[in-house]
């Protein structure tokens, strides 16, 4: 069997540690078991470039990890990766900064990244590549001589063509997409707007699954990213869980209360939801004093004046729909800018008898299952999840909103707070029968099917990637 080396920006922590960020908790769930190599970032900076390796063992997984400079961190994290891309891929033009140094920057890490990784390349290795971080991973690679099939999973969205063109060097990043063997994306509408891309911008041609450009051919396909819903839905029951979800229902003293929890960004959509839930408040009078928002909301991306805004933004705002709802025994929204293991969140989802998921654009968005999961079968909460979201496409029994209206989400939250039982427990054993069939096992071994049997249909190696004439296998 292949050994396989996951490369992301963003390496663990392995264990019961808060992450908060659905990729790291994704690939610990999905490598624990196959153990292999995890490579990538070790989450420090320091003043000069250094690409020594550190190497730690925690179980059968060996953590490979490199420092980033502070130019590096500056050009390439907060820069290319978190000015340019990240806006961009969630549809937020008005967002993006493009900086020639800032791309030199990303290109000079996913370069020296793989330099770095090439010596721990083994003969029989599947090479698994994510995130909008490392887009010229594999062209890199390749460069250098590796020949082993090496994969691409998106974690966000892919733009539409027409905003992804607004970037300078759009083609020059698409083009070495074309290096890896497969690309996986999180939905079907992701997929089909990379094929759109290829087919409208670079005259390239699409057959089935392949899209054919740059004399290359490269394999896409949607692979829903899930989560490992039967340890989720016990960690209610562990210590940890079960401490949190006490307390939230002691403190609520039979009181209702409606849960968020997202990374302190600006996708997320935190600023329109704290508005409809004060229309929600403004509507319905029998809901004060009686329901209350705990927004979870650890900071992410603290050197990015965006996300220092939406901070700001974000306090006043509590500030003001405390201060107009407020009672002395009853606070209308709690706001915590920290994060807690995921135990401890299992608790407070279930203790939780809404879950508002209303990102503006989300990849998947592995809080909408988590929450699902967390549920007492037996009188479970609902789920209120923006269209926008990946998770959307799977999650059709939630109550769906459009996270642009906040008139159709406050209408939402009381559709949801007064939903009777039957039906309550009728949409959450449609909703769980999805997040347990389409788990992270299911993910993972997905992808890593199409990934091995690029190696046996012989296209791997960068250069052999279909015919000259355009045909695909
Ligand atoms: O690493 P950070 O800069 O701290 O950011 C955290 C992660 O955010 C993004 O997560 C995405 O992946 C999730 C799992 O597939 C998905 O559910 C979510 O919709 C995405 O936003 C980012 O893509 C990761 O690279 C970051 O590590
Ligand atoms: O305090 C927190 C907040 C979030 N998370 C985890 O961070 C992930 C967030 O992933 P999601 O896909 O929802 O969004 P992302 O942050 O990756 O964009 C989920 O697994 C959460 O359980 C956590 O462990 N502790």
């Amino acid at each position: 069997m292949s050994r396989l080396i996951v490369v992301s920006n963003r390496v663990g922590p392995i264990g019961d540690a808060a992450r908060a960020g659905g990729l790291a908790v994704a690939l610990v769930e999905a490598l624990k078991s196959s153990g292999g190599i995890w490579f990538g970032w070790t989450g420090d900076v320091i003043e000069e470039a250094d690409t020594r390796l550190k190497l730690e063992s925690a179980g059968p997984l060996t953590l490979a990890t490199i420092d980033l400079s502070a130019d590096d961190f500056d050009a390439y994290y907060n820069g290319f990766a978190n000015r340019s891309l990240w806006p961009l891929f969630h549809f937020r033009t008005g967002l993006v900064q493009y900086d020639r140094d800032n791309f030199a920057g990303y290109s000079r890490v996913n370069a020296a990244f793989a330099k770095a990784l090439l010596p721990l390349v083994q003969q029989d290795d599947l090479i698994w590549v994510h995130d909008y971080h490392f887009l010229l991973f594999a062209e890199e690679l390749r460069k250098l001589g590796c020949t082993r099939p090496i994969g691409h999973f998106l974690h966000i969205p892919f733009p539409p063509r027409e905003l992804l063109t607004t970037l300078p060097n759009h083609e020059e990043l698409v083009k070495a997409l074309f290096a890896f063997d497969i690309l996986g994306f999180q939905t079907e509408h992701d997929r089909d707007r990379f094929f759109d891309y290829v087919r409208m911008e670079v005259g390239g041609s699409i057959l089935g699954d392949k899209a054919r450009c740059f004399n290359r051919t490269v394999t896409a396909r949607a692979f829903p990213i899930g989560i490992d819903a039967g340890t989720f839905a016990n960690f209610a029951s562990t210590d940890d869980g079960q401490k949190q979800f006490a307390s939230m229902r002691d403190m609520l003293r039979g009181r209702r209360q409606i849960i968020g929890v997202d990374r302190l960004d600006y996708t997320k959509g935190l600023p329109e939801r704290f508005n409809a839930f004060e229309r929600m408040l403004e509507d319905h009078e029998e809901h004060r004093g009686e329901v209350s928002l705990l927004q979870v909301a650890p900071p992410s991306r603290t050197d990015v004046s965006e996300y220092q805004d939406l901070r700001l933004e974000l306090e006043g705002m509590a500030g003001h729909i405390n201060g107009r709802f407020a009672e002395f025994n009853w606070t209308p929204i709690r706001y915590l800018n920290r994060s807690f293991a995921r135990q401890a969140l299992a608790g407070l989802y279930r203790a939780s008898h809404v879950g508002l998921v209303t990102p503006l654009r989300d990849g998947m968005n592995l809080v909408a299952k988590e929450y699902v999961a967390a549920q007492d079968p037996e009188d479970p909460g609902v789920l209120v999840l923006s269209r926008f979201a990946g998770a959307a496409k799977q999650l059709t029994d939630a109550v769906i909103v459009n996270p642009y209206d906040v008139q159709g989400m406050a209408d939402a939250m009381n559709v949801a707070l007064t939903m009777p039982l039957d039906e309550r427990k009728d949409r959450y054993t449609k909703l769980m029968k999805v997040i347990s069939e389409e788990d992270i096992g299911h993910w993972r071994t997905s992808y890593l099917e199409a990934l091995s049997s690029v190696e046996h249909a012989g296209v791997t190696g960068g250069s052999l990637h279909g015919d000259q004439n355009g045909a695909v296998a």
